[in-house]
């Protein structure tokens, strides 16, 4: 038993997407949250990921999870998750600041719509509770949670990379809203590099300090654990599932209608991060300057549509299928269409078996968090005919994944390159690769990153305060900013402070 078992309380999972049973789970941060909370119970507040005229909070109870998720109204929709999160936080802290549409009625929609879920959320925590709260769209979250009163434990992860400074000054008002982060007791990131950008940005731009053990403090005083906790997957689910795959209907067509040709799978969300156009035209270079490999490939790209409300999104579509019928229409004859273009999601037991029915795994985000899919593909494959995978350096998961092809997806001919070798690796090869992969998968699973994390969480300060339901609805001014129990620190001078005064907030919208 944990400490977080032991400790009796609940973990609150808050995130933007929330999982609902039985609905295929198309993002790494739902599936993996799906898992953590079917082990351990709990409950998950987000989006119900409804847009309607009137919201309303959604209740409901299955395999040991309380879901409680509210719908937002248009306007909320498109300022908060349309808006400031995907228009200008993902953009920019995916290296893309050219595609940044930072508008100032965006954030305060951000605001509004986090302002909102620390109201409704307040009222249902319980003193004990431990709160974990999830990605770049709430990143104000526990800021506004700690100004209604509460007191409990509160963790952040940031799902996505963290870029350097330089790229995050971009934003309007970032420290304002960056300087926040002080209001959690940890916070979480997938690599080293992100907790390094971190460090770095508070102690530059906000006017932070390091402490003693991985601990920044806030020029106010708050004072805050970062560390580095690379997601996973539920590695022997995911290995037994791929076993179990052969006798699904869908894995077994798959695998008719592609014979005994060589299996290329990608499987992403329709993301201008995963690097899709230049994949697309690295596997038309492979087919241009290798013709014998011709009639003997088959790419499989699944690509399920996201947030088709931003522009670049649908942008991005257009492309992609303009590049697909390009490719098809120079290279494709009566029996053989050289890529497989899915715009539709699958369950992951179907992608289990597609993953080892695949001779070679394509995964090249330009810049990506994590990438689970990588790490799917690996725990998916036959130990004794295990594919290759070829992977993005710049994907959070290169760091654990070493033994793998690693490329730089802007250089089509590395990504050829690779693509040859893998096809034509030796089983020796495969095997050794992919047994010193999975030994890192069996090690650190899903289980592995969510106790990590919530026991470093825990060991943030050792004394509980009341949370609202005990405490007064508005808490002492003192209470709101004051910093870990077990980690006092000296409050900076005000004139110290880069932090602007005004404090991030909006007016609440009116939510029945
Ligand atoms: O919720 P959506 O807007 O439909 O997007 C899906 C999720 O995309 C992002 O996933 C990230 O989390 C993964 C797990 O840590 C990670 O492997 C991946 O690299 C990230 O891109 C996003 O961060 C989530 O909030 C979304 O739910
Ligand atoms: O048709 C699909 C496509 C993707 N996924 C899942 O969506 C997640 C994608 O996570 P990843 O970290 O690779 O990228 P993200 O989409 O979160 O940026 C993985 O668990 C995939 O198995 C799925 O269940 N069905």
């Amino acid at each position: 038993m944990n400490a977080a078992q032991a400790s009796g309380g609940r973990l609150v999972v808050v995130s933007n997407r929330v999982a609902m049973p039985r609905e295929v789970a198309t993002g790494g941060l739902a599936s993996a949250m799906r898992a953590a909370l079917a082990e351990r119970g709990g409950l998950w507040f987000g989006w119900s990921g409804k847009v309607t005229e009137r919201p309303q909070m959604h209740r409901s109870h299955e395999g040991g999870i309380d879901y409680v998720t509210i719908d937002l109204d248009r306007a909320d929709y498109c300022d908060y998750y349309a808006g400031f999160a995907n228009r200008a936080l993902w953009p920019l802290f995916h290296y893309r600041p050219d595609l940044v549409d930072y508008q100032r009625s965006h954030l305060e929609g951000y605001l509004r719509v986090n302002r909102l879920f620390a109201q409704k959320l307040a009222k249902l925590l319980r003193p004990d509770d431990v709160l974990w709260v999830h990605d770049y769209h709430l990143i104000p979250l526990a800021a506004m949670l700690r100004e209604l009163g509460v007191r409990n434990r509160i963790g952040f992860f940031l799902h996505i990379p963290l870029p350097a400074a330089e790229l995050l000054i971009v934003l309007p008002r970032h420290r304002e809203l960056l300087g926040t982060l002080a209001s959690y007791d940890l916070v979480g990131l997938h690599t080293v590099r992100d907790l390094r950008a971190l460090e770095n940005y508070f102690l530059h731009e906000i006017g932070g300090a390091m402490r003693p053990g991985g601990r920044l403090r806030a020029p106010d005083g708050r004072v805050f654990q970062a560390g580095v906790f690379p997601i996973s997957i539920d590695t022997a689910a995911v290995a037994q599932a791929a076993r179990d795959s052969v006798k699904l209907p869908a894995v077994q067509q798959l695998k008719e209608s592609v014979q005994d040709r060589a299996l290329i799978i990608g499987v992403d969300r329709l993301d201008y991060s995963k690097g899709l156009p230049q994949r697309f035209a690295a596997f038309a270079q492979l087919l241009e300057e290798t013709p014998e490999l011709r009639q003997q490939v088959i790419y499989l790209q699944i690509a399920p549509p996201s947030r088709s409300d931003v522009p670049e999104y649908r942008n991005l579509r257009r492309e992609l299928e303009r590049a697909a019928g390009h490719i098809n229409g120079k290279y494709a004859t009566p029996d053989w269409v050289p890529i497989r273009y899915v715009n539709q999601s699958f369950p992951h037991e179907v992608l289990s078996g597609y993953y080892r029915a695949a001779r070679v795994g394509l995964v090249t985000p330009l810049r990506d968090g994590m990438n689970l899919v990588a790490k799917e593909y690996v725990a998916s494959q036959n130990p004794e005919d295990p594919g290759v995978l070829v992977l993005s350096r710049f994907a959070g998961a290169a760091q654990e994944l070493g033994d793998t092809l690693l490329v730089n997806p802007a250089d089509l001919t590395e990504v050829t390159e690779a693509l040859v070798r893998a096809l034509s690796m030796s089983l020796r090869e495969r095997k050794a690769r992919w047994r010193a992969m999975m030994d890192v998968l069996e090690k650190h699973d899903l289980t592995a990153w969510r106790e990590s994390f919530l026991e470093a969480l825990y060991a943030t300060r050792l004394v509980q305060a009341p949370s609202p339901a005990q405490a007064p609805a508005a808490a002492p001014p003192s209470a709101q900013s004051a910093p870990p129990a077990a980690a006092p620190a000296p409050r900076a001078s005000s004139s110290q402070s880069k932090v602007a005064k005004r404090p991030l907030a909006a007016p609440s919208r009116r939510h029945e």
